[in-house]
């Protein structure tokens, strides 16, 4: 397992006039599980071809443990690839695939053989083993596909590139779960490309979101959703994703475009761009009274919890309708202060509190 470090690392492709990758310094720790998550197009498979040496970043450095491997190709990086698709040897059988990686590398059978029979219990994939790979469906060769991936343990690192893509839904849970409880009992750094959230959340320790070619936050899933970095990941992380009111900031008071002034937590500076007030539906909820005027568009049950769908001076937002209160008529909607963020131009304004914490820090 590795360390991977990027250094100033970016890359334009031949001939594109913007950047597929904007400069960026990261570090992956040892054995951690980091999903790159992303809507298509944003970088994440470029950033992985870059870590696995099919392509060459024509910015910046990459790391292996402090070595210098940016020139290095595939082969000689020591990293183990899952892809969309199955790459199977389809005249072996089960057993013969997933020893291929460990025979290749010279393993002793008998330690190989303990390590297969380990991956494939882990997979479901046990009673197959003396099954030719031909006569297995498209979910039984992906699962080949991850076994062989998760087969050495000596590898610097595991790469996933979508690889629940082929893979029925009712079995993708089972397979989320099966790749995690992997990774505690074998920790190895493990790199998991998706554009899917849950996918991404129920995998990783930490979230590497990416946007436009860049790293706009990495963090754990709570970080995630308790503190958004950037507008997009407030948005795409969560169901219904955050709310964001433009709004003026006036010392501790946000202004909205309406006039209703809500009170924050601490106090923020001068402020460029577009400013906007961040909350998410959890934490907006409907009262009985006090709170802010506002309008109700619609309720949806969505079984364990309802939201209401209202207008804030005039901005769709998403709240909490508390279990058991009937729909008032007159709705009021009430923001928990502490779970309330200032946004400019997209991005998280660190307030005075935040500021203060920071100088007064090492
Ligand atoms: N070989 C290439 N030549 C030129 N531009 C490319 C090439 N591959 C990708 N790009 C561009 O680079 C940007 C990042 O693409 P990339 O495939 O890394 O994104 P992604 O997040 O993995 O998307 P997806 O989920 O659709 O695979 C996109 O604008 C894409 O069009």
């Amino acid at each position: 397992m590795a360390r991977i470090a990027f250094e100033a690392l970016g890359h334009r492709y031949a001939g594109a006039t913007l950047p597929a990758l904007k400069p960026m310094d990261m570090v992956w720790e040892h054995a951690g599980a980091y999903a790159l998550l992303g809507p298509s197009g944003c970088g994440k498979t470029t950033l992985l071809n870059i870590v696995s040496g099919l392509l060459r970043p024509s910015e910046g450095r990459v790391l292996f443990d402090g070595a210098d491997v940016t020139a290095l190709p595939t082969e000689r990086r020591n990293v183990a690839q899952v892809f969309q698709f199955p790459v199977v040897y389809d005249t072996m059988t089960v057993r013969e695939n997933l020893a291929f990686p460990l025979r290749n590398r010279g393993v002793p059978a008998a330690a190989a053989r303990t390590r297969v029979e380990r991956v494939a219990a882990l997979l479901g994939l046990t009673a197959r083993l003396d099954r030719r790979a031909r006569n297995l469906g498209a979910d039984e060769k992906q699962k080949i596909s991850l076994g062989r991936g998760l087969v050495r343990d000596d590898v610097a690192a595991i790469l996933f590139d979508e690889p629940l893509t082929v893979i029925d839904p009712h079995l993708k849970w089972e397979l989320r779960s099966r790749l995690k409880e992997l990774h505690r009992q074998v920790p190895t750094t493990m790199i998991y490309v998706t554009h899917d959230q849950t996918e991404a959340l129920t995998f990783a320790d930490r979230v590497v979101v990416m946007l436009d070619g860049e790293v706009v936050q990495i963090g754990t899933p709570e970080a995630l959703f308790e503190h958004p970095a950037h507008r997009f990941v407030g948005h795409f992380i969560g169901s219904p994703g955050m709310n964001f009111l433009p709004c003026a900031i006036s010392g501790r008071e946000a202004v909205l475009p309406g006039g209703q002034r809500v009170a924050l937590p601490r106090a923020y500076g001068p402020l460029a761009g577009t400013v906007e007030l961040g909350i998410r539906p959890e934490f907006a909820t409907m009262v009985a009274e006090g709170g802010l005027a506002a309008r109700l568009r619609r309720v949806e049950d969505l079984g364990r919890r309802r939201i209401a769908r209202l207008e804030l001076d005039g901005v769709p937002v998403a709240a909490t309708l508390p279990e058991g209160m009937p729909v008032p008529a007159e709705p009021r909607l009430a923001f928990d202060p502490a779970r309330l963020h200032v946004y400019a131009d997209g991005r998280l304004a660190r307030g005075e509190a935040a500021r203060d914490a920071r100088e007064a820090g090492p």
